[in-house]
């Protein structure tokens, strides 16, 4: 097994901005550099979505998913953008009941348990209806007629007055089923796309009754606020990091870190956010040199991320992409995020179609529950896969599939 010596690879500073939307024409987004974002359209032709969403996953492990279905406006998702606008409103005392994030629940600035920071709060909560509704106990439990009136508040959004009718726990599985189907169906176009001999393999694994699915909301702050706001107080944490990144610090690329670098280890993320921008992916030019690249805000698009899982069972074919959040706007940036991921005991291995002579098995096998052990005890943006990479000296493991 190799074991990498650094946990952060030494990254170039250079940051590229990738063109608007609106520039998109047949099916990328150009940035510069001559980097460029795909863009897929779910609506188009089955065939062609199938071998747009393979293409880009194989590039870049990333892409831009229009045309499918919960557009910010859908009442889905407007409804879920409302309700948890006025949760992350409310006083420090109130959020921190659905807290501490052990990962679970809310968290504030801390991520994970290594001493990861980024100047943002979030909810992460297990996709599954019992666990969404243990953890909305709380939520649920405030008046609710207060809930509403902070969403008026600070949102003019006809949603508002239902917020509560509701409780944050329909409102959020309403939302986790919609981001459910869509994973699952671009699944089964990427199974379709790589010519899979089980086209619906992937899919499977998420929708199985034990898979272990997250939904994280994540709430970043006004960047140029950050003064102001209190960080500390907000998140109740003084003991636990150091005061100085509040100060100022924690500055990164000419912003601050609001999620720190990393790759999903899950198998396939959908991430939808306001129109504050943020999310920057690094991916390579069209002469291999990697650098970070701004992705443009869309309300209306769902970036959709390979995940490390999605890396091991296609023996790297697709690749899990590297990328962060460096907050530098005026304006809060919300995103939520559906994370679609195996159930604890699945079994994670190269598929047979995957290993070839020329492309030997390049990871041992590991259960999804082992996986996620080793993640929790190293920092966010170690490249965790490398450390079930098969050594060339395990080469006959390699061939013979023993790994
Ligand atoms: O908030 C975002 O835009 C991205 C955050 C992220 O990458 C994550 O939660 O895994
Ligand atoms: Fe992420």
């Amino acid at each position: 097994m190799v074991v990498p010596s650094a946990t952060t690879p030494a990254r170039q500073e250079t940051v590229v901005a990738a063109a608007p939307p609106a520039a998109a024409a047949s099916g990328v987004v150009g940035g510069g550099g001559g980097v460029t974002i795909a863009t897929v359209d779910m609506s188009a032709e089955r065939g062609a979505v199938a071998r747009q969403v393979a293409t880009a996953c194989a590039a870049h492990g990333f892409f831009r998913c229009v045309g499918h279905g919960v557009p910010a406006a859908a009442p889905v998702a407007a409804r879920l953008d409302a309700a948890t606008a006025a949760f992350f409103a409310m006083a420090p005392a109130e959020k921190q009941r659905a807290g501490p994030a052990s990962p679970l629940g809310y968290g504030c600035r801390s991520i994970g348990f290594n001493g990861d920071v980024g100047e943002l709060e979030y909810l992460l909560l297990h996709a599954n209806p019992a666990a969404v509704a243990h953890r909305a106990r709380t939520i649920d439990a405030m008046d609710p007629s207060r809930f509403s009136e902070i969403c008026l508040h600070i949102s003019a959004s006809e949603y508002c007055s239902g917020v509560m009718q509701r409780s944050i726990s329909a409102i959020v599985n309403e939302y986790i089923e919609a981001m459910k189907k869509l994973a699952c169906e671009i699944l089964d176009l990427l199974g379709e796309g790589l010519g899979l001999k089980d086209p619906r393999y992937f899919s499977k694994l998420t929708t199985n009754a034990d898979s272990d699915c997250l939904l994280r909301i994540n709430h970043y702050p006004p960047s140029c606020n950050i003064h102001k706001l209190d960080h500390d107080d907000q998140c109740n944490i003084k003991s636990l990091v150091s005061t100085k990144a509040s100060n100022g610090g924690n500055l990164m690329a000419g912003g601050r870190i609001g999620f720190g670098e990393h790759s999903d280890p899950q198998i396939l993320s959908l991430l939808r956010a306001n129109d504050v921008e943020g999310l920057q992916v690094f991916v390579p030019d069209h002469e291999g040199k990697e650098m970070w690249v701004q992705v443009p805000s869309d309300p209306s698009a769902i970036f959709v991320n390979v995940g490390d899982v999605l890396q091991a069972l296609t023996n790297g074919r697709l690749i899990s992409i590297r990328h962060r959040v460096i907050a530098t706007a005026c304006r809060p940036r919300l995103s939520t995020i559906y994370f679609a991921s195996p159930p604890l005991h699945a079994r994670i291995s190269a598929l047979p179609e995957t290993i070839t002579a020329s492309s030997p098995r390049r990871y041992r096998s590991f259960t999804w529950a082992e996986y996620k052990t080793t993640m929790y005890s190293l920092r966010l943006s170690h490249s965790r896969l490398e450390l079930f990479k098969i050594d060339d000296d395990d080469s006959d493991n390699a061939s013979e599939g023993k790994a």
